[in-house]
């Protein structure tokens, strides 16, 4: 998060940090007490190895009350996702056992209904992703908020030139922007999660390049089918 501000420890009790061997990848978010969303580019680098979910934290490194890092059962990439374009950029992150809910372990309603926010709406991002252009890495959970810009003006030649689908939703990044490691994480509006940051490569605080989300009221038949055909 690129001039963001330190989130107040454990307001976001849905936010994950998905880890290889102890470093955060990627964010994410619990949406069901066996599950966490995050997106699906984030696998990339992995050769195989499946991630590690730590919930319940505001600090990476030092030890807090309902910190806990949790083993995942199996992981689903959208079948649409690929590595040219940020197409179906989605991962279900199934746990090995159902997350303890407590004070800072929550579930975060997702938006269910296939409707575009508004252009110029304030939602909400949080990450642990870098906070400078010289690639700092916090070791708190940080902060944004940003308006919703419309898909015409993301979409304009100058800006993503049409690539922006309406699967794909776009936050301003005029300075105050999301940035690496912060990907997988929910856009949240009004209280729901109306999108996840995609997680290709993109230039960081430039307001020609906008933050893209995939949106997340299109997949819902998908969740609810790998949620439930994966559930015991
Ligand atoms: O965040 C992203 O957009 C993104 N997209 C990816 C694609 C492949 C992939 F293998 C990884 C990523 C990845 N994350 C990162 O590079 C994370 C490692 C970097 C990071 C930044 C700040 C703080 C901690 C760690």
């Amino acid at each position: 998060i690129l001039r963001g501000s330190e989130a107040k420890p454990h307001l976001k009790p849905y936010m994950a940090s998905l880890q290889l061997d102890g470093q955060h990848v990627c964010g994410g978010f619990l949406i069901a007490q066996q599950w966490v969303l995050s997106a699906a580019h984030c696998m990339e680098e992995t050769d195989g190895k499946l991630f590690q979910v730590l919930l319940g934290a505001h600090s990476l490194t030092q030890p807090e009350p309902h910190k806990r890092l949790y083993r995942v059962r199996a992981q689903f990439p959208h079948p649409g996702s690929n590595i040219h374009n940020n197409k179906d950029d989605l991962l279900l992150l199934q746990l090995e056992e159902e997350a303890e809910l407590n004070t800072d372990v929550r579930v975060l309603p997702f938006q269910r209904e296939d409707r575009d926010v508004a252009a110029d709406t304030v939602c909400e991002v949080a990450g642990w992703g870098t906070t400078d252009h010289s690639g700092t890495r916090p070791d708190k959970l940080q902060q944004l908020e940003r308006p919703v810009i419309s898909r015409d003006v993301c979409n304009h030649r100058t800006r993503h030139d049409g690539t922006i689908t309406p699967n794909m939703m776009c936050t301003d990044s005029r300075r105050k922007d999301t940035c690496k490691g912060d990907s997988g994480g929910p856009l949240v509006c009004g209280g729901v999660a109306e999108g996840v940051l995609t997680a290709g490569s993109r230039v960081c605080g430039n307001y020609k390049k906008p933050a893209i989300y995939t949106r997340i009221a299109p997949y819902v038949g998908w969740i609810d089918s790998v949620m439930a055909s994966a559930a015991h």
